[in-house]
This record gives C-alpha cells, structure tokens and sequence, in this order.
C-alpha cells in the first residue's frame, strides 16, 4: 500500500463492518489524497456513515483497518484525534449555550493549540450570533457551527456526514461556499452525500457506495466519462402501448423485448428503464434520435416527453447497480 506516499493522507483497507447476520460494509478500500474533498456518494444504508465513523475511531472494524496520517484508528485513536475534525449532527449540540460558550467548550478538550474562535467563527458567517443560544439558530446556522466545531483543533482533515440534508437551496449553498473554501486553505475533506448535484459540485473524487461495497472511484468527470457516452435520451411509452407492441404471448417480457429493440438502435451504447421512462445512453445522439423516432413511426408508438441532456452521476449509478441514487 502507500501509506507512505506524501500525497496519502487516508487510507481504508479492507473495512468491514456486521451487525449480526447483516454486513453494513462489505470490504471497503480507498484511499483519500492529501488536499482533497473526498466525496461518498450513494443512497440511504449504503454504508457511507458507518464507514466514516470506521475512519474516524468511532466504531470498531470487524475486518480490515483505516490509516489516518499513518495512524490507525483501531490503536492510535488519540493521536487519530488530534488531526481530525468530524462535524456532529446538529440534534447533539447543546441548545442552552452560546455559540462562543460551545466553542469554548469544544477547544478545552483539546491539548494541541486550538483556533481564535473569532476568526473561526468568522470563516462560517456566525460571527454575529457568538452571544446567541444555540436553540435560537436556524438549521444552516446550526450546521455551520458544527463545522466551526470540526475545526477548531485546526486539523488535517475534516469530516462532513451529510451537511446540508434538510437544508433550503440558500443554505446548502453557503455551507458549499464554506467547504470548497476550506479545501482552498488545503484542508482534506471526507464529505458523505446522497445528493448527486453535491458531490458533483464539491469533490475531487467520488466513491460512488452501494449495499456497503465501492461500485466505482474516479473524479467526477471521469466517472461520466466512464460510461462511454455523450448524451442519453429519455421518453416515456405508455405501458399499454408497450404491451400491445410485444404482442399477445412475448417471449421475455414486453420491456425486454423492447430493450432489444432500442439497444440494436444506431449509436446506442446501453439502455435503462427508470419505473416508466426509458434512457438511452448514446454515442450519437443525433443518429440515435433519427433512428428512434423512425423506429416509433414503425412501431406506432408514441414518445412522450422526449429529451437529451448530458450524463450526470445519477447515470453512472444506474449504469454500475441497476438502481436509482433517488429514493423511489
Ligand atoms: N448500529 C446498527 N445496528 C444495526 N444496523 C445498523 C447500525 N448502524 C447502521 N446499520 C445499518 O447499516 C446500513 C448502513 O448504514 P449507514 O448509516 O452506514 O448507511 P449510509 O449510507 O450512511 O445511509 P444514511 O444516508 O441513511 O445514513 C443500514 O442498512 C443501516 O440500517
């Protein structure tokens, strides 16, 4: 492994993770660079939480280890903790205090030197609300501050679960604004998200996770990349008309039937059905298109809400697990 590679700041090896007879991690390996927002990306229960907290100490592997600036937290949580910072739900902070008194109260559980909690505060817009109880902020507020609380042992890396979940469009945002500003200061992030414009927009790379394994690791962009294709097109056929086009007794099944169809198309490289809207992934989208509408003519189906865009993450996932990022 390489661990000693100056530009390794993390790595996994390994990671797995039981609870009685259900695996939540299922051998997990990756490793995080120096400098880099590293997201997780993938759907609720995939394991991005309790892979983070295998990284941070707080939960014990079952098999495998995480290495944290050479430190592995099975053994070395103390030193481990003197160069991470992990955000906490906001539902954990202590509604009572002021946002100076909690972050007080953060930096004396700490021996290393700890940040001036003006500036600190400053760097995520809380600066006014350091005499207001923490009861009294909103969801973003609450969350920015429990960033500031991740920060204030000036660590090495950062640990984010889902920040912005809850929050409106403004907030999510801002607290965006805060994290690529805190790569800019050339800190490493681990960031978990299940929203796929987030991890997108943030990270350096991605770990796309499912059912507690890694499906794929790569940079955004290399991930679109990956699936060999421009742009996808997406309709929708009604379902009667689908059966009806497979006939009475259709050998597989009228969608398989149809997928055959669509996939012999020109420039079609795969296709997918998303409950009733069908994608296809193409090369030529301008080809394919003319092929698909003729098909249709032929077929005397109707394609409703016809359009192409480029590919996202959502694709890749699709393409990689069968199953949307989305909750259904
Ligand atoms: N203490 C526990 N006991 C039993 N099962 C657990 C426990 N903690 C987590 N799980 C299960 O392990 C799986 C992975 O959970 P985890 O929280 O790591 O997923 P996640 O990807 O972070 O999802 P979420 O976005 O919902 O937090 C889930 O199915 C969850 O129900």
């Amino acid at each position: 492994m390489t661990t000693n590679q100056p530009d390794t700041l993390i790595e996994v090896s390994g990671l797995v993770k039981r609870y009685g007879a259900f695996t939540a991690v299922n051998g997990v390996s990756f490793e995080v660079r120096r400098g880099e927002v590293f997201g997780l990306l993938g759907p609720n229960g995939a394991g991005k939480t309790t892979t983070m907290e295998m990284m941070e100490g707080l939960r014990q592997p079952d098999e495998g280890y995480a290495k944290v600036a050479g430190y592995d937290t099975r053994t070395q949580l103390s030193k481990v903790k003197e160069v991470i910072g992990v955000q906490l739900q906001s539902t954990s902070l202590f509604d009572l205090l002021t946002v100076r008194e909690i972050t007080e109260m953060y930096a004396s559980f700490y021996k290393v030197p700890t940040l001036p909690i003006g500036p600190l505060l400053e760097s995520v817009m809380l600066e006014e609300k350091l005499r207001g109880r923490v009861k009294h902020l909103s969801g973003g507020q609450k969350q920015r501050l429990a960033i500031a609380l991740a920060l204030v042992n000036d660590p090495q890396v950062v640990f984010l679960d889902e920040p912005t979940t809850g929050l409106d469009p403004q907030a999510r945002r801002m607290l965006w604004d805060i994290i690529l500003r805190l790569r800019d200061q050339g800190k490493t992030i681990v960031l978990s998200t299940h929203y796929m414009d987030e991890a997108e927009l943030l990270s350096d790379r991605i770990c796309l996770m499912d059912s507690g394994r890694v499906v794929a690791l790569d940079t955004p962009r290399e991930l679109i990349r990956s699936l060999g294709t421009e742009s996808t097109i997406e309709f929708r056929i009604a379902a009667a008309a689908v059966a009806a086009a497979a006939g009475e007794a259709p050998p597989s099944g009228p969608a398989e039937e149809l997928t055959d169809e669509l996939r012999a198309l020109e420039g079609v490289r795969d296709t997918a059905l998303r409950k009733d809207s069908w994608v296809l992934y193409s090369d030529a989208p301008q080809a394919t298109l003319t092929a698909l509408i003729a098909w249709a003519e032929h077929r005397a189906l109707d394609l409703a809400e016809l359009r192409t865009r480029t590919g996202t993450l959502e694709d890749v996932f699709i393409h990689m697990t069968g199953r949307s990022l989305r909750e259904e």
